[in-house]
């Protein structure tokens, strides 16, 4: 009989298979006496099974992978990575899982729209309510926004049920991208089923895109053009959805109003897109809100595209990244019926009043859009733009006409200095509507003290407290009963008629107290942005806005002069500077022409 306790060369190659076999039987014959070599032929027939099996495994997936199963791969920066991820967060199983991402926002990823998203919170704090695609909100404490925490399976394979059918959810990371960028930038996701049609994965991945966009009723979806994070490439990324403005909350002079909206009812209509094309008119239509800052002309915008359901795309002309073939790249992927903002486009290389002292003097050399007077030639042609993202005007005017420019879209452009506006930016065709934008006049005071100091729907007012419900003991007969439930309802009645009252008397002082506030303000002196700014500073306390009017109208005014009077003197002070290296110039040109003519040249 052989030494067990010899490694022979069937011990060693059932190492292989399992490690640590030789140590094991050598002490299982050593104790008990069984020689486990006897059963050599089955645990190596075993141990080949067990070492086949990983191969066979990863070639039968690849095969059935191939040949009898449908996926969807779903690309990290597009939207429907938001919409399947936030479908899948709310699943059973990914609440199960065991391993999982926790998420305060499934585009966290892009760090960069978070920052967007929370200025706009800031800014936006009157706001009744609004959220972040593919981020759920929870109000925690007094009015503080807390961000939910979503778990979506971690990287892996992981099996669900979707009407009846089983489904494949896949997370992994692209090997091919390992080297640079955060590890969520690498990620792939994707979804397969068994069988080679892949309806069903459609039909999932609309659920997914309806789920998602039920969020957006009532709400404004912005989208930003610019770099694909890590890339150099441009797209839309949407950034934020909220509520949408009510049209009534802009004011501005009603007849406008109505007539702007009466345009673009006449032009979204599903007819005007036919009566377009059958005269051969480009079907576009352009608006130009002009006017002092502050005075409603992005709210105008916004309000407008939340009261026809329009998806916003706003660009920067002023964006580093910004040149023409980056921006006929972005018009070329708009949606069908969309609004397209271009805000401030004055400052873009026209004037530099919005420029704040911190910029470089680099940046004030490159105009990005160069307008050059109809009909003239200019010094330095803007044709071909240098690269370092500027624009020329006839590339933009391209850009607007040109075949890429989406037919169907609404271009709203929005300027503090119309006067700085080359003619063709504006003519009809590309402009079809200007509307003017003021200070505020009397009349637009007090309707901003009462849009600011009324009770509206959605806020809580102070006093109502909400009726406790009737607890009606079971030991009461059916007609007691009754007269409690009679007597309930009458209280509540006579509740609703007290909280009218109260609301009607409410309305009657705010709207006194708003003629006296707007009768210490001087008329067209102040944008409604500066007077909504003082406003809110005394939210609850409108008596409190009317004592302390004058004293900031004086302050306001006090520091509005001084503030011109600086950039006067600054002004005067570039100006005279510029005149002294012009003479200097002039100087040295003479003396140079001097030498010359002295040399004989
Ligand atoms: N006409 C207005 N009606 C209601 N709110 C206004 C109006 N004008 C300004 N506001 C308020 O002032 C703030 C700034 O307004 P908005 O950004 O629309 O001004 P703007 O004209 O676009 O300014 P800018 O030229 O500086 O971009 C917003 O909070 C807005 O609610």
């Amino acid at each position: 009989m052989p030494d067990a306790t010899q490694l022979n060369p069937q011990l060693a190659l059932l190492d292989v298979f399992f490690p640590g076999f030789s140590v094991l039987s050598t002490a299982i014959y050593k104790y008990s006496k069984i020689d486990l070599n006897i059963y050599f032929p089955v645990l190596l027939f075993i141990g080949v099974l067990i070492f086949a099996s990983t191969y066979i495994n990863t070639w039968l997936w690849e095969m059935i992978d191939a040949y009898l199963m449908s996926t969807a791969d779903v690309r990290i920066d597009d939207e429907m990575y938001n919409m399947l991820m936030s479908w899948i967060a709310n699943q059973s199983f990914a609440k199960r899982s065991r391993r999982f991402v926790a998420n305060t926002n499934l585009n966290s990823r892009m760090w960069f729209l978070w920052r967007e998203f929370d200025e706009d919170s800031a800014e936006d704090e009157a706001m009744v309510q609004f959220d972040e695609s593919g981020n759920a909100i929870s109000t925690v404490g007094k009015g503080k926004k807390e961000k939910k925490v979503l778990f979506t399976p971690s990287f892996g394979t992981h099996f669900f049920w979707y009407k009846k059918r089983l489904l494949i959810f896949r997370r992994s990371q692209d090997t091919r991208q390992t080297g640079w960028g955060p590890v969520s930038e690498r990620e792939e996701i994707s979804v397969s089923c068994f069988g080679r049609n892949p309806t069903i994965l459609k039909d999932l991945l609309d659920d997914c895109r309806q789920d998602f966009l039920k969020n957006d009723v009532n709400r404004t979806v912005i989208y930003r053009g610019g770099l694909k994070s890590g890339t150099s490439e441009v797209a839309w990324t949407r950034c934020v959805s909220r509520v949408s403005r009510p049209f009534s909350t802009v004011v501005l002079d009603e007849a406008v109003k109505q007539s702007l909206i009466e345009d673009m009812r006449d032009y979204l209509h599903p007819y005007t897109r036919r009566w377009y094309a059958n005269r051969g008119i480009p079907y576009r239509r352009g608006y130009l809100l002009y006017g002092p800052p502050g005075t409603g002309k992005s709210s105008l915008s916004f309000a407008i595209a939340g009261y026809f359901k329009l998806k916003i795309y706003i660009v920067s002309l002023n964006s580093l990244a910004m040149n023409e073939e980056n921006l006929g790249q972005l018009f070329s992927e708009l949606p069908q019926q969309c609004v397209v903002l271009l805000e401030d486009i004055d400052t873009a290389g026209l004037t530099h009043t919005r420029k704040t002292p911190a910029e470089p003097e680099a940046e004030e050399a490159k105009p990005l859009v160069t307008v050059v007077p109809a009909g003239s030639t200019p010094a330095n042609p803007p044709t071909t733009p240098p690269s370092g993202g500027r624009i020329s005007l006839s590339g933009l005017l391209n850009i607007l006409d040109g075949v890429a420019s989406q037919e169907g879209r609404v271009l709203i452009m929005t300027t503090n200095h119309i006067e700085k506006l080359d003619e063709a930016l504006i003519r009809p065709g590309r402009v079809d509507m200007m509307v003017k934008f003021d200070l505020a006049n009397t009349q637009m005071i007090t309707t901003i003290f009462r849009s600011i100091f009324a009770t509206l729907e959605g806020d809580i007012p102070p006093s109502a407290k909400p009726l406790p419900s009737i607890r009606v003991p079971s030991s009461l007969s059916k007609s007691e009963i009754a007269i409690r439930l009679i007597e309930d309802e009458k209280k509540k009645a006579e509740e609703l008629a007290s909280f009218l009252e109260m609301k009607k008397k409410e309305e009657e002082k705010v709207a006194r107290l708003g003629e006296e506030f707007a009768a210490q303000i001087p008329s067209m002196t102040f944008s409604p942005a500066e007077i909504q700014g003082f406003l809110l500073k005394w939210k609850r306390l409108p008596e409190m806005a009317v004592k302390e009017a004058a004293a900031w109208v004086e302050k306001t005014r006090a520091e509005k002069q001084k503030k011109a009077k600086e950039e006067k003197d600054k002004e005067e002070e570039e100006s005279k500077e510029e005149s002294e290296k012009e003479r200097k110039e002039a100087e040295e040109k003479a003396e140079e022409e001097r030498i010359l003519m002295e040399v004989g040249v």
